[in-house]
């Protein structure tokens, strides 16, 4: 039997990793290297780093980690110790696509500007970056992306041509090495070209944006209005940005249900593939039901179904909240409850729309959100 050690924030880890040995459920973002030891699998969050510190003298042959982002491992150790490893490249690309609608969304002027003609700058074509730029093509948006490791064909832009954009979208991982390193990408001199026309999301990683200039900048004339799901030093965030963000919410961009139970699954097969072992398949069903009047405009129709299943100004109200209740001592404990406790949301992907009428506007809506479309009327 395997021993199995698992973030506790993996939802169904006991359930999908059972049927290989025996799993035991642990605090990520304190796991250290004595709780390894006995372990032949390791299955972890973006909370915990896994480097030589952690692994060297156990016998961990297996790492996966329930996330898109991989800054979090240390992939030199891991391939030079010959131990397996896994991501979840994908799994929650639709959950931080909807959240960056919902961070549209609640902000109308700007989600106005997308739909005449403004242009939505997208950094990273990625998992995320790829599907951001298929949904708000989609939709009718203009778009432009840069990533410089990746052909984004006709949607190529150089950064500062993004950073001129009406909405600027971070979707890159965090570097700090290699040709084009992430880390502070947005540096203080790049945070100087921004101004208040603009909206700027990160739900990359903190670290995209240099958060002491972006604080400086927050409290200068003509500022960005900045929506932060990630923050430099998670869960000891600089605190001070809070109240100059229009939008603040503790790394969640990635956490749909629908989001972490794929990321879950994904590793549950690679392990299954490395042990040659038979699964099952998991069936996550939408069986989200959702109404549309079919007089709206196409602006308004997303507003409404997004706002209808996601609220992310109620994500940021419960961080305001939480932040003003934390004890002081307590560091970012307040920040990792917030995480842990994360209320079920669910993804518009696959939903069923109920509208009176078939319109343009609810068949490119059903085309984007892969939408069963029922018409009332018929
Ligand atoms: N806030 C949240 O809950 C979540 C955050 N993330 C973060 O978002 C990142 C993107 O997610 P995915 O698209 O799934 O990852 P991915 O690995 O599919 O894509 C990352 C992209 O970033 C590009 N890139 C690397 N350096 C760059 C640079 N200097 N400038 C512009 N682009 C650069 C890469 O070429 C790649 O195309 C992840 O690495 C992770 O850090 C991902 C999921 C959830
Ligand atoms: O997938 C990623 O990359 C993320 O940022 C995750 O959604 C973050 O979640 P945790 O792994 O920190 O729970």
């Amino acid at each position: 039997m395997l021993n199995i050690l698992a973030d506790q924030n993996i939802p169904l880890a006991s359930e999908l990793f059972t049927p290989f040995g025996n799993v035991t459920l642990v605090d990520g973002r304190s796991l250290g290297a004595a709780q390894v030891q006995g372990a032949d699998v390791l299955l972890v969050r973006s909370v915990t780093r896994v480097d030589e510190c952690l692994l060297s003298g156990s016998k961990v042959q297996f790492v996966g980690s329930a996330t898109a982002g991989y800054d979090h491992l240390d992939l030199t150790y891991l391939q030079g110790s010959k131990i397996l490893y896994a991501l979840a490249s994908g799994a929650n690309a639709e959950s931080v696509v909807e959240y960056v609608l919902a961070a549209i969304c609640s902000q109308p002027s700007f989600l106005e500007k997308l739909f005449a003609g403004g242009k939505l700058g997208v950094v990273g074509y990625g998992h995320v970056g790829r599907r951001l730029v298929e949904v708000a093509t989609c939709l009718g948006m203009n778009v432009g992306v840069y990533d410089p490791y990746v052909d984004s064909g006709a949607y190529t832009n150089d950064l500062q041509q993004v950073l001129n954009s009406d909405v600027i979208s971070l979707h890159c991982e965090l570097t700090d090495h290699g040709r084009f390193p992430s880390k502070h990408l947005l540096s203080k001199s790049r945070l100087d070209t921004l101004g208040n026309h603009q909206l700027l999301i990160n739900a990359a990683r903190g670290g995209v944006i240099d958060n002491v200039a972006l604080l400086d900048r927050l409290q200068q004339p003509n500022a960005p209005v900045v929506v932060l799901d990630c923050w430099e030093n998670e869960p000891s965030i600089h605190q001070q940005l809070v109240p100059v963000v229009t939008i603040a919410t503790p790394h969640i961009a990635g956490y749909s249900y629908d989001g972490k139970v794929r990321g879950s699954v994904m590793l549950r097969d690679a392990l299954a593939r490395h042990l040659a072992c038979q699964t099952s398949d998991v069936l996550l069903a939408n069986d989200l039901c959702l109404n549309l009047d079919s007089r709206l405009s196409l602006a308004m129709s997303v507003s409404n179904l997004v706002t209808n299943i996601y609220r992310i100004e109620s994500d940021d109200a419960r961080f305001r909240s939480a932040l003003a209740d934390a004890d002081s001592e307590s560091g970012g404990r307040w920040f990792d409850d917030l995480r842990r406790n994360y209320p079920t949301r669910r993804e518009l992907l696959g939903a069923r729309l109920f509208a009176d009428a078939r319109t343009d506007s609810l068949n490119q809506l059903a085309q984007c959100f892969k939408l069963q479309l029922i018409d009332r009327s018929s």
